[in-house]
């Protein structure tokens, strides 16, 4: 069997006395596309910031390709949150660019010459992948949210990452335009051969994109302190291509609902 992409083995996170994430034991393989649901505040962001290397365990190892990830964001991880994730002040295309500048000149943080030339026509193509051609030369306050993800995800996708973490990518778009982005993430997950962690307060929207699907939620409860437990992952359901995600979600609402009220 191959070595998981991914591997939590007995990890806990704590920030002081709040017991946040513990005993998780997971394993991941490459190209998965992982959709995380759970109550606000449980932890699904400060796990996808373990995966990217923003925090670290409290106990516990967590594995990247076999070995200790590191601790800190590396190409081979990119992320994508609800909003913010790009620079107001910089058009799409050098949105798009300056992934690519940090990447090979983190020094400078500025290419010249034809390194520049090259960065610029991987960042076109890249708009191109996602659909934002039109508006290369917009600033981020002249697209809708919707473009606003799009540039977002051709940002992180530019340093040809292995893993995509998605915060909550489309919690801020509207459903019309949520089906877009569906298209466009599947897409890319395929092409790209990405491992990717979503979360998502949707769980139609995890159901019908993941191929599995994780509940995070707290196994022990202590109405005194509440900080005392920490979540897991409490369902750890696998979705085939036939399932039908619209009466999977359905079926499965009242028992996830329990844990994510
Ligand atoms: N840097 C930090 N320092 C101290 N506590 C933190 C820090 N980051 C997160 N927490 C705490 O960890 C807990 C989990 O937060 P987290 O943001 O991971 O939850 P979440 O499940 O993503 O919530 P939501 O769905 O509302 O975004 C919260 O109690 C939060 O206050």
């Amino acid at each position: 069997m191959s070595t998981p992409i991914i591997q939590a083995i007995d990890v806990w996170k704590e920030y002081g006395d709040n017991v946040v994430l513990e005993r998780l034991n997971l394993s991941v393989e490459e190209g998965e596309f992982v959709s995380i649901v759970g109550a606000s505040g449980c932890g699904k962001s400060t796990f996808l910031n373990l995966l990217l290397g923003n925090e670290t365990a409290s106990r516990g190892k967590l594995l990247l390709n076999g070995e200790p990830l590191p601790n800190e964001p590396g190409p081979e991880r990119g992320i994508v949150f609800q909003k913010y994730s790009v620079f107001p002040h910089l058009t799409a295309v050098q949105n798009v660019m300056l992934s690519d500048v940090f990447a090979k000149a983190p020094v400078l943080a500025s290419l010249f010459g034809k390194a520049k030339q090259q960065a610029y026509s991987q960042a076109m193509a890249m708009l191109d992948k996602v659909g934002l051609t039109e508006a290369a030369h917009k600033y981020p306050t002249e697209m809708s949210g919707g473009m606003q993800q799009r540039l977002a995800i051709a940002q992180a996708l530019m340093k040809k990452p292995k893993i995509l973490l998605l915060d909550e990518p489309f919690g801020a778009l509207d459903p019309g335009i949520r089906k877009d982005m569906h298209k466009l993430v599947h897409q890319l997950w395929q092409e790209h051969k990405l491992t990717i962690f979503m979360i998502t307060h949707d769980l139609s929207e995890g159901f019908s994109l993941g191929n599995r699907l994780w509940v995070f939620d707290k196994h022990r409860h202590d109405a005194q302190h509440p900080e005392r437990f920490g979540a897991q992952v409490t369902f750890d359901i696998p979705i085939s291509k036939d399932s039908d995600a619209a009466r999977f979600s359905e079926e499965m609402k009242p028992i996830i609902d329990k844990s994510v009220a």
